[in-house]
């Protein structure tokens, strides 16, 4: 489907919203906005980066259906966006059977992949692809029977509503049961009181395989991937990614199928962010945001098209190109201190690194362990733009005001 583009604050504007507006979400409105299109964007929280850019900003609790429902009925955007798993997706699948809105990629696919019960199951149990061994469970007792009964250890525990590694553990015995339970129950978006226990995958190297589903000139939507993108998690959050990652040709076609039966399944137009484990030819799916992905941060440096104009693109059912530019690295920008307002020290030795950007995203509040920005490298090859991203994020000093 394409959409026709007006004209912003005018009555044939095109109104797209994002339910969520971080870091990812501001990169996908800028890129609405360069086509023209009127943009709200919404958060838990004011100022979030999406809102500091957007035409409209507002302040809702997405995980509440009411509230949900009364937005988008009041500021009726042709499209809507999720960016965060915390969304109240039936009331998506509700307006969208009503005729009142498309949702992105489509309602179903939002709701599949805010709860790895909806992804692990469609994966495993419908599409037959390969994953790592996995239960759910709803108290510590029902994890400890799972992991006796089969899983095993090592096991990583995440509660079924989470993102960035938040509430994750991995267990090597018995004695990290306990506390891999109660990290998980208040880690969670949403709380909810069940988790998943996966076996642990010995890995060789993990990628994200972006994927976008766009329309072609004959009207039928084709898939398109870009290069493997390489990531590094540290307590299950991205703190390095780059691209391509080399491949073997066995692990990447067997790479590239998983993407297309997942992303095939879920449907719709947009850019999907696959992640897989990979060793030797082997690959496992993990999990699918039906979004930009973190990792794929380092698109801002490496493709013709990133990954937000590519999602951008997309959804309004305009032509996509997903090829490299140049090899390339990103690095994250933790905040480091708990504080508002904060501000940032040593921008300037950072950008003295040869072939580099920063991306500061304007999130009002600093944690210790909050993204707040990003470096980004290009180079001849990936092993020293990973070197110069590094060196870049370190040489960003966040600190109180
Ligand atoms: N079964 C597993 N075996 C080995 N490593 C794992 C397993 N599950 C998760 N991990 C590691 O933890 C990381 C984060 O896991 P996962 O993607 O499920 O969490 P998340 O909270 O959804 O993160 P995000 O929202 O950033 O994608 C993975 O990228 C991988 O490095
Ligand atoms: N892995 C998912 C991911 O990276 N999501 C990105 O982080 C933001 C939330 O950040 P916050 O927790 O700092 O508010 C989200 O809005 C999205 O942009
Ligand atoms: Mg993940």
């Amino acid at each position: 489907m394409t959409v026709t583009l007006g004209t912003p604050l005018s009555p044939h504007a095109t109104k797209v919203m994002l339910l969520g507006s971080g870091e990812l979400g501001k990169e996908v409105l800028i890129a609405l906005q360069r086509l023209g299109v009127e943009t709200i964007a919404v958060d838990r929280y004011d100022n979030a980066p999406g809102q500091q850019v957007a035409h409209h900003a507002r302040t809702i609790t997405m995980s509440d259906p009411a509230q949900l429902r009364a937005l988008i009925e009041a500021e009726q955007p042709q499209l809507v966006v999720p960016e965060i798993e915390a969304i109240a997706t039936p009331v998506l699948e509700a307006l969208e059977a009503e005729g009142r809105v498309r949702v992105i990629p489509t309602a179903r696919a939002a709701r599949l992949t805010m709860d790895r019960e909806g992804i692990r199951r469609l994966a495993a149990e419908t599409l037959g692809l390969p994953t790592s061994p996995y239960k759910f469970c709803d108290s510590q007792e029902e994890l400890q029977a799972a992991i006796d009964g089969g899983i095993g250890y090592p096991c990583v525990v995440k509660p079924v509503m989470s993102s960035s590694g938040k509430g994750q553990s991995k267990l090597d015995g018995p004695a990290d049961v306990g506390p891999a339970w109660q990290a998980a129950m208040a880690g969670g978006r949403v709380s909810h009181g069940r988790v998943i226990v996966e076996g642990f995958i010995d890995f060789d190297y993990e990628i994200t395989l972006l994927t976008v589903r766009a329309q072609g000139a004959d009207g039928q939507v084709q898939t398109h991937f870009c290069d493997p993108i390489g990531h590094i998690q540290v307590s299950g959050d991205y703190v390095e990614s780059w691209q391509p990652h080399p491949m073997s040709p066995a692990a990447l076609d067997k790479a590239r199928q998983i993407a297309q039966a997942v992303t095939g399944d879920l449907g719709g137009q947009g850019l999907f962010g696959v992640e897989l484990f990979v060793k030797g030819d082997q690959v496992w799916f993990s999990e699918v945001s039906p979004r930009p992905h973190d990792t794929g941060m380092v698109t801002m440096i490496t493709q013709h098209q990133n990954e937000f104009e590519l999602h951008a693109r997309a959804i309004l059912g305009l032509p996509v190109d997903t090829t490299l530019r140049t090899p390339g690295a990103s690095a994250v920008i933790y905040g480091g201190v708990e504080a508002a307002g904060i501000v940032f020290d040593g921008v300037d030795e950072a950008l003295r690194v040869p072939r580099t950007e920063l991306r500061l995203f304007g999130k009002p509040e600093s944690f210790a362990k909050r993204r707040m920005g990003v470096a980004l490298a290009y180079d001849a090859d990936v092993e020293q733009a990973r070197v110069n991203a590094k060196q870049a994020a370190g040489r960003v000093r966040p600190r109180q005001a």
